[in-house]
């Protein structure tokens, strides 16, 4: 039985109804960062009615993600979850249980596993060359580098899930009544998606008004899922009209065609159309990973010297770079790493939700908290970083720390069962794509602007994008035959 006085962990004291919600600003990640600093490694929110639990130090993070996360393992029920995710249907949002291990399982070993991740190696380089060549197109002129980033990194996640980039043509979406889109309002769909999946959403967090939807995101996730579900119906209609066509000789081709087949196995549940989250949260975030290198490095030119001379000492000026140099590339893979220190992706990670009432460091952590780990605070942690908000890529050639999630300073894909299962991808992506955009250009800011010009705000949201994407530009650095892919 619970004890009737509970010693929860540390924390400001909260007011009635809104708890501490007056002490998060527009900006969770940085709001939370100032609290843990005040309050300590472990520490107790109220976000309206809803206990909240930040561990923002390597013991806690350990605790949560580790050593008791069968416990942490288990999502929250989110408007996000309910509305963009078909009642939690997905990898993301679904509650730990039978399904989440199922499609889970999916993910990583089909998907993801070492076998399929090299057969879809060709697709990963005919996007690679698409990108050089659209840099290239840009002749010296400023361009947005997030656009040219998030339309590979989308159409090697849509040919590995889908088959095939659905941005080469319009696409067909609007639940029921059927209406085309453009490739570029599929892109704005995604962008949607993975904003409103880290939108810190009042009726989230005080449910009784929730029906108000004040900030109107419940609205939007309900217009953008809709929009999802008639682009998906096309798209399973597409593959069960080869699949019928084909009969007996049927060969899997990608994740749908897979889910498809395996759909006439009635033991399991995992649903067809939940590919959504997998585009989206594909996407975003390496391109976000990339932008924030270029924008750093853009700040510290001596940074470039030192990645480019490293480039033509291993690479030479004849060929582009291929996933298997990568390895032979210690200063770039650091580059990439800093970038994920300084600007992780999911600074909170994703929000877990305690399954059983549960003690930690000697404080009491009630059933169903939120449960927050601050991966923002470990990365700038002093403690365990020298000058942490440097951007300094040779501390991770002095100290060999991996993204798996194995050391828990750093987080970038979070760790342990609920890590992030396309890491693997999510690496390859921003490594290889770093690499050949150091290789092959001289990046440059526009006209008049300086280093000092360049701004390192954050968007609004969980996540966190560039605010203002940036705009550069690039000089061919090799042979211009080169650019002849
Ligand atoms: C640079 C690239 C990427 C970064 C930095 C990243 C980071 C993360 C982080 C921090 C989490 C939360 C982990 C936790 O709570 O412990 C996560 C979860 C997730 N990521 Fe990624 N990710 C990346 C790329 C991808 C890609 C390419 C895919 C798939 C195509 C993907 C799919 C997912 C999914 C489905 C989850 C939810 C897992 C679950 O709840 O079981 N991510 N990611």
């Amino acid at each position: 039985r619970r004890p009737t006085k509970l010693n929860l962990p540390p924390g400001p004291k909260p007011y009635p109804i809104i708890g501490n919600l007056n002490l998060i600003g527009p900006l969770p990640h940085r709001s939370i960062h100032e609290l843990t600093r005040k309050h300590g490694e472990i520490m107790h929110l109220k976000f309206g009615s809803i206990d909240v639990v930040v561990g923002s130090s390597v013991e806690i993070a350990k605790f949560f993600l580790k050593t008791m996360d069968t416990n942490f393992i288990c999502r929250p029920k989110t408007a996000a979850g309910k509305y963009t995710t078909y009642n939690y249907a997905d990898i993301t949002w679904s509650p730990y249980g039978h399904y989440w291990r199922q499609a889970r399982k999916l993910c990583v070993m089909e998907l993801f596993s070492a076998k399929r991740m090299e057969s879809f190696e060709y697709i990963r380089v005919e996007e690679m060359k698409s990108l050089l060549m659209e840099v290239r197109r840009t002749s010296g002129e400023g361009f947005v580098l997030k656009d040219l980033l998030s339309t590979m990194s989308l159409n090697v996640i849509s040919r590995m899930v889908l088959g095939k980039s659905y941005l080469d043509e319009s696409v067909v979406a609007g639940g029921g009544r059927r209406t085309v889109v453009s490739g570029k309002e599929f892109k704005e769909m995604l962008d949607e998606l993975f904003l409103l999946n880290g939108v810190f959403n009042v009726g989230d967090w005080i449910p009784w008004m929730g029906f108000m939807d004040l900030q109107g995101y419940v609205k939007r996730m309900k217009v953008v899922s809709k929009k999802f579900d008639g682009f998906l119906e096309h798209v399973l209609e597409e593959h069960d009209g080869r699949r019928r066509a084909e009969g007996e000789g049927f060969v899997v081709a990608d994740m749908v065609d897979l889910l498809l087949q395996l759909a006439d196995d009635p033991t399991l549940e995992v649903k067809l159309e939940r590919n959504g989250d997998l585009l989206a949260g594909g996407t975003e975030s390496s391109t976000m990973t990339v932008e924030w290198a270029i924008t750093e490095l853009l700040r510290k030119p001596e940074i470039f010297e030192k990645a480019t001379e490293e480039l033509d000492r291993v690479i030479g000026r004849d060929r582009w770079i291929k996933e298997k140099d990568i390895s032979d590339l210690p200063y770039i893979k650091a580059i990439a790493k800093e970038a994920m220190r300084l600007h992780p992706v999911a600074p909170l990670l994703t929000l877990r939700r305690t399954r059983g009432d549960c003690t930690v460091a000697g404080y009491d952590i009630p059933k169903d908290t939120r449960v927050i780990v601050s991966a923002w605070t470990i990365g700038r942690d002093p403690r365990l970083w020298d000058n942490p908000l440097e951007f300094c890529p040779e501390r991770f050639i002095e100290n060999e720390i991996d993204v798996k999630g194995t050391n828990f300073k750093f987080l970038p894909f979070g760790a342990g069962r609920r890590m992030c299962p396309g890491y693997s991808l999510g690496i390859k992506t921003v490594e290889s794509s770093l690499a050949n955009l150091l290789h092959g250009f001289k990046w440059k800011l526009p006209g008049q602007m300086t280093r000092l010009d360049i701004d390192i705000e954050e968007r609004y949201g969980l996540s966190t994008p560039k605010k203002n994407p940036l705009v550069t530009v690039a000089h061919p650095r090799l042979p211009l035959e080169m650019y002849s892919l």
